[in-house]
């Protein structure tokens, strides 16, 4: 701890605090990036450095206060001694942020003592003992305290007694703690995510449980749901603990889809092909993602989780996340630390001196080592005991001169497996003790109960060798506790590579297969021998990590993170164009005398994929089968003289025409290079220097993966390739992907004239500037011509779900930017003489029916563009009016009766949104229902 400050120099560092957090916003002396920061990590950091600030200053306020928070816990919030003027100046600081910590388990336990009164004890648990540690928010406690409160009196009192620690109860009643706690979170999600499978004892019995249990799961998430809402306060961080909560972001959210929710695993996360062994496996997941930011202890988990929702829910996995529907669920590791200060500091206290003096002298001349742990299968107890045995049986010198301390503390006891495995230490430790204790030793001391904070420091301070042998851990904090009080003994940490904490102590650590029981005992004969300069060098590696990588700096990071996500989550809705306004489309539809328009066929006008989301029937899907509610829709308009149709697709002909056959439209196949009258014969329209002279060579890498990634196919079309992926595991699939991306870009093939499109799951391949927005100037300039148009087109509609690539069609009929500098160059294009490039061209003459001859322009349009708009952002009154004309106009379109529309998708240039194909047939149906009846 640093010497306490003056008043001048606290005086100093809180105006220094004050600036720094002005040039949050505005960027200062003080910020390593000048400016508004513009990006995520720009955003943490700066926070980061807010913060250390903070922390000084609040170091020099409370210098000499010094509690160790679980008494302080313990005796209530009690007014800071010895501060004096120190009050004042903290009276200045900004106030804390709100944090509503929700976990199963509140910090504190009651024990009903009478009718009113109650005691309340720390409850045990890695949970308990790290958030317990975080003291720099306004925090409150929403949790089941344990224990069954039926009457009203006990509620009443209980919630009294709780509340002065801050904590708010959520009363359980038996038959759901049975249900819930002991069934479906202990019985079920536990051992599964800890990789020992859903129960396989009484089949029956667990299936007919299964759905009781996850209704009783549901229930009691509600419950704490109810308790959070009674006590939230806008501005408020709710943060959800744990697999006993799934369900709670969902819930939260439902309430109130602006409340900050963050969510936090504190166990592992199991690989994708364990979780999906769970019949409730979607639902669990969905509700998760529901939370604005959700954290876990590794880097493993996290990416277990993300890959479960990419192969379960079928959604999209990305750097930051999980993405639905453009919505991003931020998926991160946060790993845990202990607030290490408070068991250094214990370690000077007289009270912990005295019991380190007294195990001194009960254990002399023998090395002790050390087991502490809730009585759980996931600890490896058993597994631990075996190999001290075969320690023993190996080096019989060593048996009067080591003994194992194990603490093992009773948990989860309602639970048959746990009364199970009770039994089973209990009897392997008596067999052992039995064999190699003497009259007057033993070599395992077994305790079924827990310590005190002290007498475990005590315990951590003696030991010469600590054995944390977990076979799966989320992090396990006792191996940190144990180093925190080692920095006098430096004693020697066996840890289990399956334990969490293996990926930070692991350097210092001798890391263990804890199932591997000769491997685990020749550690113990290790460890006991190491020499003391390599004790030493271990002992200081972990040190610092166990004192820098602390539970308060975790829960700031985790909090300055979630409070991020919502910042960037803001900045992402600004860009996202709005829901398509159809009442508005639908009026100035029908107020247009000459409309065109233009539909997407592929996840515009085909019926969705099933409501899972998942990747259905392949072969079923494979076929593109126009959405049967639309066909007397699209009848109805085409019938309408004021209409034209145009179907713009990357399918080919052949498929345009089995559906679309019958309509009296516009088929547009191949990105436009493929135009037809449904009454009259296909013509090209492909421009004249088109190169086709890759296909070949594409074909074959298309070809080569194919082969290679099952359930992959490839369409082959005239002007361009597509391998698709999409029903292939999402995983492989990129990999492949990102292999042909990689071999197209820089193989053999990449100097040939062709254009390589990534999509969401496929690749594809075309020649040189074939796009939607390319071919749209040349096909209306064909309709125009081929119709003979009278009337200037005065609406167009555009709809679909294209690629990236193809969006400049939404933009071809955008009216330019009004005139500000940047557009001034646009601007020009307003004259009458056309540029070669512009964007309409020209061509007077007819179609051609041949098959692959080249293009020639086909009319001449030019196109005029007046502005008179004034709004910015995505008004349809942004851009006021455009008219292409011809000596007579044959285009004037207003800004507010031009429709772009994307579907499915969030990023986009198109004007608006539509949800799905779904929502494109109700507007369809909309359009012609309203048309035939005016
Ligand atoms: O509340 P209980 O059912 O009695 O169980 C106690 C806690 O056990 C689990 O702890 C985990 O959290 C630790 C801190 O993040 C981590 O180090 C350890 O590896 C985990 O097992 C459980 O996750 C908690 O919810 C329980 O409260
Ligand atoms: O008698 C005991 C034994 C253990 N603990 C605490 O229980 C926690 C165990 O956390 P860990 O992360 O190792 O595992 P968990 O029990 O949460 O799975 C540690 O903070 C210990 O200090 C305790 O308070 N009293």
């Amino acid at each position: 701890m640093g010497k306490v400050k003056s008043f001048e120099e606290i005086d100093i560092l809180q105006e220094n605090l004050v600036e720094l957090q002005t040039s949050h916003m505005l960027g200062n002396k003080y910020s390593y990036f000048p400016g508004t920061p513009s990006t995520r990590l720009e955003r943490l950091l700066r926070e980061r450095e807010l913060r250390k600030l903070n922390k000084e200053v609040d170091q020099c306020l409370t210098d000499g206060d010094n509690w160790s928070s679980e008494e302080e816990f313990l005796q209530g919030v009690a007014v800071p001694r010895g501060l004096g003027d120190r009050c004042e100046r903290k009276e200045r600081r900004p106030p804390k942020q709100r944090l509503l910590l929700v976990a199963n388990r509140l910090p504190v336990s009651a024990v009903r003592r009478g009718e009113d009164s109650w005691a309340l004890e720390i409850s045990v648990g890695g949970l308990v003992s790290a958030l317990l540690g975080v003291n720099e928010f306004e925090a409150r406690w929403i949790g089941w305290a344990g224990v069954n409160v039926p009457d009203e009196i006990g509620q009443r009192t209980l919630t009294r007694a709780l509340a002065e620690k801050r904590c708010i109860p959520v009363f359980l009643d038996e038959e759901v703690v049975h249900q819930y706690y002991n069934g479906y979170c202990n019985n079920i999600l536990w051992p599964l995510f800890h990789y020992l499978g859903l129960p396989q004892e009484d089949r029956l019995d667990t299936t007919r449980n299964f759905q009781s249990q996850f209704d009783a799961y549901k229930k009691a998430n509600q419950m704490f749901a109810d308790v959070v809402n009674e006590h939230y306060q806008e501005g408020d961080t709710v943060w959800c603990h744990d697999y006993h909560l799934m369900f709670l972001p969902k819930c939260l959210k439902e309430y109130n889809s602006k409340m900050k929710v963050g969510w936090f695993l504190h166990t592992p996360f199991p690989s994708s092909e364990i979780h999906r062994t769970l019949p409730s496996r979607s639902e669990l997941l969905r509700s998760v993602l529901a939370a604005d930011l959700v954290g876990f202890h590794t880097y493993d988990y996290a990416r277990h989780f993300v890959s479960a929702c990419t192969r379960i829910l079928g959604l999209e996995g990305t750097p930051d996340g999980v993405e639905d529907q453009g919505k991003i669920t931020r998926v991160a590791a946060f790993p845990i630390g202990i607030d290490s200060d408070r068991f250094i500091r214990a370690l000077e206290l007289p009270q912990v001196q005295d019991h380190i003096k007294e195990l001194k002298e009960r254990f002399a001349g023998r090395k002790v080592m050390l087991g502490v742990d809730r009585l759980d299968m996931i600890k490896g107890i058993p597994q631990k005991i075996l190999a001290f045995e075969k320690f023993l049986e190996e080096n019989g010198d060593w048996r009067d001169k080591v003994v194992l301390l194990q603490i093992a503390v009773p948990t989860r006891t309602d639970v048959p497996d746990y009364q199970k495995l009770t039994c089973q230490v209990h009897e392997i430790v008596g067999r052992i003790n039995g064999r190699f204790g003497t009259l007057t030793t033993v070599p395992i001391h077994h305790l079924d109960r827990s310590l005190d904070f002290y007498a475990l420091c005590a315990l951590y301070a003696v030991t010469d060798v600590a054995l944390v042998t977990s076979l799966r851990d989320g992090m396990n904090l006792v191996s940190y506790e144990f180093v925190a009080c080692q920095d006098s003994k430096k004693g020697v940490l066996i840890l289990s590579e399956f334990a969490g904490a293996a990926q930070s102590l692991g350097a210092g650590a001798i890391l263990v297969n804890p199932w591997n029981i000769t491997e685990v005992a020749a550690s113990i004969g290790y460890a006991l021998n190491m020499p003391a300069d390599e004790r030493e060098k271990r002992h200081n590696h972990n040190f610092m990590h166990v004192t820098t990588h602390t539970s308060q700096e975790w829960a700031e990071t985790f909090v300055s993170e979630l409070n991020d996500t919502i910042v960037e989550a803001q900045l992402r809705i600004r860009q996202i164009p709005p829901l398509l306004p159809s009442k508005f489309a639908i009026e100035h539809y029908l107020k247009s005398n000459n409309r065109i328009l233009i539909l997407g066929f592929n996840a515009t006008l085909t019926q969705p994929l099933d409501a899972q989301g998942r990747r259905g029937d392949q072969l079923k899907e494979l076929e593109l089968k126009l959405h049967p509610d639309l066909k007397e829709t699209l009848k109805k308009l085409c019938d309408d003289p004021k209409t034209t149709i145009i179907i713009f697709s990357g399918s080919d002909r052949t498929l345009l025409d089995e559906n679309f056959g019958e309509y009296n439209m516009w088929l547009a196949a191949e990105h436009g290079m493929f135009l037809r009258l449904t009454k009259g014969d296909w013509m090209t329209t492909m421009p004249e220097n088109l190169h086709m002279d890759w296909v070949d060579s594409v074909k074959h890498v298309f070809e080569y993966f194919t082969e290679r990634t099952p359930r992959s196919y490839f369409e082959l079309r005239e002007t361009s390739l597509l391998w698709n992926y999409k029903y292939s595991d999402v995983e492989f699939g990129r990999l492949q992907a990102r292999d042909m991306l990689q071999h197209l870009w820089t193989g053999p093939i990449s100097n040939a004239s062709l254009d390589v499109i990534q999509g969401a799951r496929s690749v594809e391949v075309r020649a040189v500037g074939v796009t939607k927005g390319a071919a749209i100037d040349r096909i209306l300039g064909e309709i125009v011509h081929n119709k003979g148009m009278k009337a200037p087109i005065d609406y167009v509609l555009c709809i679909g779900h294209f690629l990236a690539k193809d969006e400049d069609i939404y933009t071809f009929f955008e009216p330019e930017l009004p005139p500000e500098p940047a557009a001034v160059a646009r601007a020009n294009m307003v004259s009458p003489v056309k540029s070669p490039k512009s964007k309409v061209s020209a061509g007077k003459s007819g179609p051609r029916a041949s098959k692959n001859k080249p293009h020639r322009p086909l009319s001449t349009l030019e196109k005029r563009i007046s502005n008179h708009g004034n709004g910015t952002g995505w008004q349809p009154n942004r851009l006021d009016s455009m008219s292409v004309h011809e000596g007579s106009s044959v285009l004037v379109l207003r800004g507010d009766n031009y429709f772009s529309c994307a579907v499915g998708r969030k990023r986009s240039n198109a004007r608006y949104l539509l949800r799905s194909s779904t929502d494109v047939v109700t507007l369809l149906k909309e359009l012609a229902e309203a048309s035939s009846s005016s």
